[in-house]
């Protein structure tokens, strides 16, 4: 099969291209920058089946070129403005990017007739959730800052269009993936914070935060989600959860930095994480439940908190300076 993968040059996206080329896919990288070099030695025994192509999702007329040279038969959305503190630096270009880009992968699919639009949405969509309860997806969705707007608008947008014309669309929302690649995240909300701090030799003590929850996927796990997406034959749904499914804490996450890295210097109070920054408040909320995605599209994850932590230290370490 013939997949192009918008934004293929991003962490995501990357992980996307491997999983599907690993699977025999052959596979077209529709992005505005080519691969890092990280990216390309993460990517070298498969550059035979993966094309690149320079270009923007604004650009539908150049993005429809694309799809009809390639005859691609499913695309994955990729591209998009990620993360509320970049969305907030150009709110009108992520409305743009996000929204607008959408609109253009969709008219152009269906014009190239091709078969599936499989986008990728965000956990980021169901907003704030204080019960902590694991989330379904018929779950109304409540996102709250313009990144997570823009991914649901497209989202319902992409829905609509697929009642309308002949092109399947289905939104694959993802919680927390980390990983090798990952852009910088200065936050302790994430993996990588408590991992650089690890080999860095810094030390971290945090009055609080250490029962704030968080999904933590293994960015292998759900580059193959993704990738089971494009391959499953019938689509019943048109949004699926891609997590590993279960909440950790951030005090296990650190337990297990520490027991990987025994001279880290990593502290974490009880209760969730306070303090100015508001994404501590906005960012609660329980696991994605993913007995839909397990039972249709196949998919469970494989990695567990320790495995993936440990691969993503020695990449890091590899990597970093
Ligand atoms: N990482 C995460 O935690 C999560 C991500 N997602 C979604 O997954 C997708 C990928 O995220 P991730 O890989 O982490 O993000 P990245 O920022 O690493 O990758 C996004 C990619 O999209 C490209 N891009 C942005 N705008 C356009 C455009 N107008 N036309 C073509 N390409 C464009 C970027 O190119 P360039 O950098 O050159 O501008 C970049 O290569 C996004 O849709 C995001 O919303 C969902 C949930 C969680
Ligand atoms: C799943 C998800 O995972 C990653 O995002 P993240 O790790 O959650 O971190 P974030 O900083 O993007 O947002 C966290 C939450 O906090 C809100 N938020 C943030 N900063 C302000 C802020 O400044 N104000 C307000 N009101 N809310 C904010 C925001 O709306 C969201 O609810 C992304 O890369 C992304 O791709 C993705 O989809």
């Amino acid at each position: 099969m013939k997949v192009l993968v918008t934004g293929g040059s991003g962490f995501l996206g990357t992980h996307i291209v491997k999983a599907l080329a690993e699977a025999g896919e052959e596979v077209i990288n529709y992005s505005p920058s080519g691969f890092s070099e990280p990216a390309m030695a993460y990517l070298a025994d498969l550059a035979s089946r993966i094309h690149y192509v320079e270009g923007d999702v604004l650009d539908a007329g150049q993005f429809g070129r694309t799809l009809k040279s390639y005859q691609v038969e499913c695309i994955v959305h990729a591209a998009a403005i990620n993360g509320e503190p970049a969305a907030r630096r150009c709110p009108e270009r992520t409305l743009a990017s996000n929204v607008m880009g959408t609109a253009n992968v969709l008219t152009q699919a269906a014009l190239a007739r091709v078969r599936r639009v499989v986008y990728l949405g965000s956990g980021t969509q169901y907003g704030p959730r204080l019960d902590l309860r694991p989330l379904r997806e018929e779950e109304p969705a409540r996102p709250c800052g313009i990144y997570a707007t823009t991914k649901q608008m497209a989202e319902m947008y992409g829905i609509e269009y697929a009642n309308l014309f002949e092109v399947e669309f289905v939104s694959l929302r993802i919680s927390a993936p980390y990983g090798p690649l990952e852009k910088i995240k200065p936050s302790p909300m994430h993996v990588q914070f408590w991992c650089r701090a690890a080999l860095e030799g810094r030390e971290v003590n945090l009055a609080s935060g250490g029962d704030h929850p968080r999904d933590f996927t293994y960015v292998s796990d759900t580059a193959r989600g993704v990738a089971a997406a494009c391959r499953c034959e019938k689509l019943r749904y048109n949004i699926y959860n891609i997590s590993s499914g279960r909440s950790y804490t951030l005090r296990e996450l650190v337990e297990v930095v520490k027991r990987l890295r025994p001279g880290a210097r990593l502290r974490i109070g009880e209760g969730f994480l306070a303090g100015d920054n508001p994404s501590f408040r906005t960012s609660l909320r329980g696991p994605l439940d993913i007995s839909r995605t397990r039972n249709e599209l196949g998919f469970s994850p494989e990695v567990d908190l320790v495995t993936g932590v440990n691969e993503y230290l020695e990449w890091l370490d590899e990597n970093l300076w």
